[in-house]
């Protein structure tokens, strides 16, 4: 199990109140290959938004609980909508990575029931938004990064405004929580890596505490 994690001691550094950065965290080959798995029994697939348009991103889920939207809004569903199946399990290394991660700025016995994965391929972005839809707020959410890099966008409590933009790399895991749990945030275009064009994809596992 330690051999998932790139670091010793990592770098832990708090970019925003109660947001920190886990600087080359973990290893990603073993991630992406949990995350392959899961794609082959629920499909990454572009989700129908209340307004009636079709997400960027490619997302699928595991756990308990997948982070699901339609034209009837965002929620937690324990089935694949596409599939009519429970969502493939969390793979424990998953969960250790999450826990840990969220242990390491003060956040103990976190223990997630739903991760969104997130595929974004060149050329697609998040818009601002906050994660709202889970029960109880006071666990925070722990995001890993995967892939080609990103800008990470802080906006704070309003949606408004300049947002603060930080570049998260493979292998950096975020985590928010407390006083910025509700923040908006969003993921600026995600461009080619011209050093190696082989690599299309930004992966990323949202990890929360749904129900
Ligand atoms: O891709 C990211 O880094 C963030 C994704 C996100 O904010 C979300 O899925 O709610
Ligand atoms: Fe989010």
């Amino acid at each position: 199990m330690t051999d998932l994690f790139s670091l010793q001691r990592p770098e832990i550094e708090e970019i925003y109140p109660e947001v920190w950065v886990l600087a080359n965290y973990v290893k990603t080959i073993p991630l992406i290959e949990k995350i392959q798995t899961i794609d082959a029994s629920a499909p990454f697939r572009q989700m129908m938004t209340p307004m009636g348009y079709l997400t960027q991103v490619s997302m699928t889920n595991c756990g308990n609980w997948g982070w699901v939207s339609d034209q009837s809004g965002y929620r937690y569903e324990a089935h694949d909508p596409l599939t009519e199946q429970a969502w493939p399990n969390m793979p424990k290394i998953f969960q250790k990575l999450a826990t840990r991660a969220a242990d390491a700025v003060g956040f103990a016995d976190f223990i997630p029931d739903a991760c969104l994965i997130n595929r974004y391929d060149i050329g697609n972005k998040m818009g601002a938004h906050k994660d709202k839809d889970e029960s109880d707020f006071r666990w925070p959410i722990v995001s890993v990064s995967i892939g080609l890099s990103t800008e990470f966008q802080i906006y704070g409590k309003a949606r408004r405004g300049k947002p603060i933009n930080y570049q998260l790399h493979d292998g950096d895991v975020m985590v928010w929580g407390g006083e910025s749990r509700l923040i908006y945030h969003g993921v600026k275009t995600v461009k080619a890596d011209k050093q190696n064009l082989s690599n299309h994809y930004r992966y990323n596992l949202t990890f929360r505490k749904a129900k």
